[in-house]
């Protein structure tokens, strides 16, 4: 976490959870053998900030040696904390790479893989409206996901190609149980739903099965990982495999239906958008036809404004640094704990006009783009880039990419969409 919000005061006391108010703690001495009752010298006030001071004076039931093992315990818990980043580092460089390389086949395989999609959904329509496509979404993405990000093509698993998306639902499901809000009647949802991790065996069948599949199909994703970032064979698959489902797989099932339902229930935006997609960005759609789209990238944007498909992010600390907001600053300390909530920090009134409300032309124009500085949903600013020392998601620019080609694909393919976030109840093609 490095400071990415930069709250208003309305909104400081959701994204601190650990007030800068809170009672200095003396730093841990040298380790020692002895076991001499420990006192804080007072000579560490010189070191305390402007207007604090130090406790001084004996810690009551602590002594030297209790502290040595403290020490010791931090001492491990930092070698363990390093080269957990480390890790963390190498597979975000794992990542970084693979989008690199599969960006020449990203917007062709979307567009034959919305084709798909599109036609199935044609198809449900004609059966019986409103049809969910939920399901017909869910298997888009997947099997362009793991075209994309594995090497990896589900028609050559059959068992996969029809339903590796709900084994990943379910997969999903065992690890984000335990933190959703299901809003059964209270205390009993968090006595028995909440209270504790989920056995893996409930969805290691599901699990096994992936894992094969990607080691099977995926196999130069597998070796890149290997042989260019270090990973073992089974690091390379999990990790390949997490961010697959989890991050993107998992990510897209929730945005692209906000994404789906802010344009079916709007019209006159679905004129301006036809009319955009048609008339810009050349024939074949590609990443650079969506940049000469400046109204689809902004409902993009607005969407991820108004309905981040994440929310909440969570960090520590890892030194002391200041945390600034429009009125006011908070000494943050190393190892506190830091929660940022992106739907409030996301409608601060003193940045977006009339925060409450879907603007779909919000982020055109220079005074649009300047917005971007305070587009949070990635963990980071959408005008910054994630790095390996950040946290920012990778695939920030894929995203918002890949959803304007979605916008753009659909308006060239269709004049109007009714429906909303869940189902579609009509799809007008062009006379
Ligand atoms: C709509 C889709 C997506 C959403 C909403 C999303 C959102 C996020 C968020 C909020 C984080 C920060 C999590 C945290 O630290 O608490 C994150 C991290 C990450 N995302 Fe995404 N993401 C999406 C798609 C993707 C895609 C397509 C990829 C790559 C293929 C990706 C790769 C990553 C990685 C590797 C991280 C970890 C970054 C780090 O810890 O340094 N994400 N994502």
């Amino acid at each position: 976490m490095s400071g990415v919000f930069a709250p208003s005061s309305r909104s400081r006391r959701s994204i601190l959870s650990s007030s800068s108010r809170a009672a200095p703690q003396p730093s841990l001495p040298p380790c020692r053998s002895t076991s001499a009752p420990l006192t804080t010298s007072s000579t560490s006030s010189s070191r305390a900030p402007p207007g604090r001071k130090w406790h001084t004076g004996t810690v009551p039931g602590l002594t030297l040696s209790h502290f040595c093992e403290e020490r010791e315990r931090e001492c491990a818990r930092e070698s363990e904390g390093k080269e957990l980043q480390r890790g963390r580092r190498m597979v975000k460089a794992y990542i970084i790479d693979i989008l690199k390389r599969s960006s020449g086949i990203w917007a062709s395989e979307l567009v034959s893989n919305l084709d798909v999609f599109w036609d199935n959904i044609e198809s449900s329509l004609s059966k019986s409206s409103p049809a969910s496509y939920f399901l017909p979404l869910q298997q888009f993405l997947f099997t362009f996901l793991c075209k994309v990000l594995a090497g990896a093509d589900a028609s050559r698993d059959p068992k996969i190609a029809e339903s590796g998306h709900i084994m990943l639902d379910r997969w999903l499901a065992l690890q984000l149980l335990p933190i959703t809000s299901i809003g059964i009647l209270q205390p009993l949802e968090e006595i028995f739903l909440h209270s504790f991790a989920y056995p893996s065996f409930l969805v290691s069948g599901d699990y096994n099965n992936l894992y094969n599949f990607v080691k099977q199909q995926g196999k130069d994703t597998i070796n890149r990982g290997e042989i260019g970032f270090g990973l073992t064979q089974e690091e390379a698959i999990h990790n390949l495999l997490f961010v697959l489902g989890f991050n993107s797989f998992g990510g897209f099932t929730i945005f692209l239906p906000a994404l789906f339902g802010a344009i079916a229930k709007d019209p006159a935006l679905q004129e301006k958008l036809k009319k955009e997609a048609r008339e810009n960005g050349g024939s074949t759609l590609s990443f650079d036809s969506v940049k000469e789209m400046p109204l689809v990238q902004s409902v993009v944007y607005e969407t991820l404004r108004m309905s981040p498909p994440v929310p909440l992010q969570f960090g520590r600390a890892r030194k002391d640094f200041r945390l600034t907001s429009h009125d006011s600053v908070f000494d943050v300390k190393k190892g506190e704990l830091l929660c940022g909530f992106q739907k409030i920090v996301m409608r601060d009134s003193l940045i977006f006009d009339e925060p409450d409300l879907f603007k779909p032309d919000r982020f055109t124009e220079e005074k649009g783009a300047k917005l971007l500085d305070y587009l949070y949903w990635s963990n980071g600013p959408q005008s910054g880039s994630p790095t390996l020392s950040n946290k920012q998601c990778a695939g920030k620019d894929v995203v918002t990419l890949t959803a304007a080609l979605i916008v753009a694909h659909l308006f060239r393919r269709y004049d109007s969409i009714t429906g909303d976030g869940g189902s579609i109840t009509a799809l007008q093609k062009p006379k």
